[in-house]
């Protein structure tokens, strides 16, 4: 298959559909290779509105008005950044031409709710996942728990990312706190929830995954080393890179991946994320964009997920080559507060290889992921202990 290069094309304006942390590095890596980026999100001021060449702030989940503002940039590609988008609108700007939605609109619309792309997963791919029913009622979730899935198990908004109205319900008289929360939390109430059993895995993982060009333009599918993560109430807390693996783990981890790429297709960067148990692998979800817990590839790769990202979607070469062992630890908010200082950085800088990136989000939230620690070191036990050592030095704190 021969795809004509975007940089030939001169095809050289990106879209940006959210703006945050993973958003300003993808902003500042497209960047690096020439492309004009517009940062769009709901709210003014976020991370990738710093640094691109404009922005705007609308409603992403209203169509009428992504489309309203498609029309008035003209874009060449348009980057969903974020799960909370009027995937409609994705549809109807691709099948008119003119540019490319990344990877696709289908892969979006796919991701962005998880009944699109469990059911793909499990029932048409038959690939392994956790046993699990989407509920419209208190009564449809009861029933489905009491008819198979059992407890423990996790409720979540099939609209949702970082754990947004996630819960773990270990018995019958937690269900209704959980329906209540997930209805309520998510990042859009699409009416549905979805109820998943437990793994119980040893680990877990992300799979970075990358669909590129290569020099006869045809696909080849690349893999990152499989990064670790730890999360807490649904949100990464840790990730490292390598996470140690069996070979036939990793096997089977890179078949689930290409399975489940090749299907959704289209050019960048995917994470999948999976659940690990001695050699088996369930597949829990894929990102069709950079993923949080590949934060640490901007300490352990060459080219980190932002840059493969980019080169993918551009029709450059790529390489997922590791440089360094290396982990990631977030940085929370730890206070509710518009305006913050940051204390401690003069410390985390003190521990050895450590890196802080801070967001610059406006505003803090107890829970709100609103920096990184990144480090290296010989190996995944010192290079995590410093990140964590670093992360835990920077203090945040009203700015009056
Ligand atoms: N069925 C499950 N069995 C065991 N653990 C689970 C299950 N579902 C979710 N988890 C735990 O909760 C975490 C978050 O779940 P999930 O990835 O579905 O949420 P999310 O809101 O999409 O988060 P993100 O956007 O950060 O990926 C998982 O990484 C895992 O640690
Ligand atoms: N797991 C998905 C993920 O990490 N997404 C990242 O978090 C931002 C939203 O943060 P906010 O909720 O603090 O505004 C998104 O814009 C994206 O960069
Ligand atoms: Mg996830």
């Amino acid at each position: 298959m021969k795809i004509g290069t975007a940089l030939s094309n001169g095809a050289t304006k990106a879209l940006l559909l959210g703006s945050g942390e993973l958003g300003k590095e993808l902003t500042i890596a497209l960047q690096r290779y020439g492309v004009e980026v517009i940062a769009v999100d709901r709210y003014p001021n976020a991370p990738a509105q710093h640094v691109a060449h404009r922005s705007h702030v609308i409603d992403m989940t209203d169509t009428e008005a992504v489309k309203k503002l498609i029309a008035l940039e003209q874009p060449d590609f348009i980057i969903p950044e974020i799960e909370a988008i009027a995937t409609q609108a994705l549809i109807d700007i691709e099948a008119e031409g003119g540019c490319t939605v990344v990877p696709n609109a289908r892969a979006i619309q796919l991701t962005m709710n998880r009944e699109g792309i469990r059911t793909l997963a499990a029932e048409q791919l038959k690939i392994p996942t956790s046993n699990y029913a989407f509920a419209q009622s208190f009564d449809e979730l009861q029933a489905a728990v009491d008819g198979g899935i059992g407890y423990p198990c996790f409720i979540k908004p099939t609209m949702s990312s970082s754990g947004k109205g996630q819960s773990m319900v270990k018995s019958a008289d937690q269900l209704k706190a959980a329906w209540d929360y997930a209805k309520s939390s998510g990042r859009v109430d699409t009416g549905k929830v979805i109820v998943e059993a437990k793994i119980d895995f040893d680990f877990e993982i992300t799979l970075l995954t990358v669909r590129a060009l290569n020099q006869h333009g045809e696909v080849e599918t690349h893999f990152c080393a499989p990064i670790g993560h730890v999360q807490e109430s649904g949100d990464y807390r840790e990730s490292w890179q390598p996470q140690a693996m069996s070979a036939a783990a990793i096997k089977a981890s890179q078949d689930i991946a290409f399975k489940i790429t090749n299907e959704i297709a289209g050019l960048g960067l995917f994470g999948v994320e999976l659940f690990i148990k001695d050699d088996a692998v369930w597949f829990s979800e894929v990102s069709p964009r950079p993923h949080d817990t590949g934060m640490v590839t901007m300490a352990t790769q060459k080219q980190n997920e932002f840059e493969l990202h980019a080169r993918a979607i551009l029709g450059l070469p790529v390489d997922t080559a590791m440089q360094s062992i290396g982990a990631s630890a977030v940085i929370l908010g730890g206070v509710d507060a518009e305006g913050v200082i940051y204390e401690g950085l003069d410390q985390a800088l003190s521990v050895p290889t450590s890196e802080v990136r801070l967001f610059g989000k406006p505003e803090a939230f107890t829970k709100r992921r609103m920096g990184v620690a990144l480090a290296t070191a010989e190996t995944v036990d010192e290079a995590r202990s410093r990140a964590v050592k670093a992360a835990s030095m920077i203090v945040i704190k009203p700015d009056r």
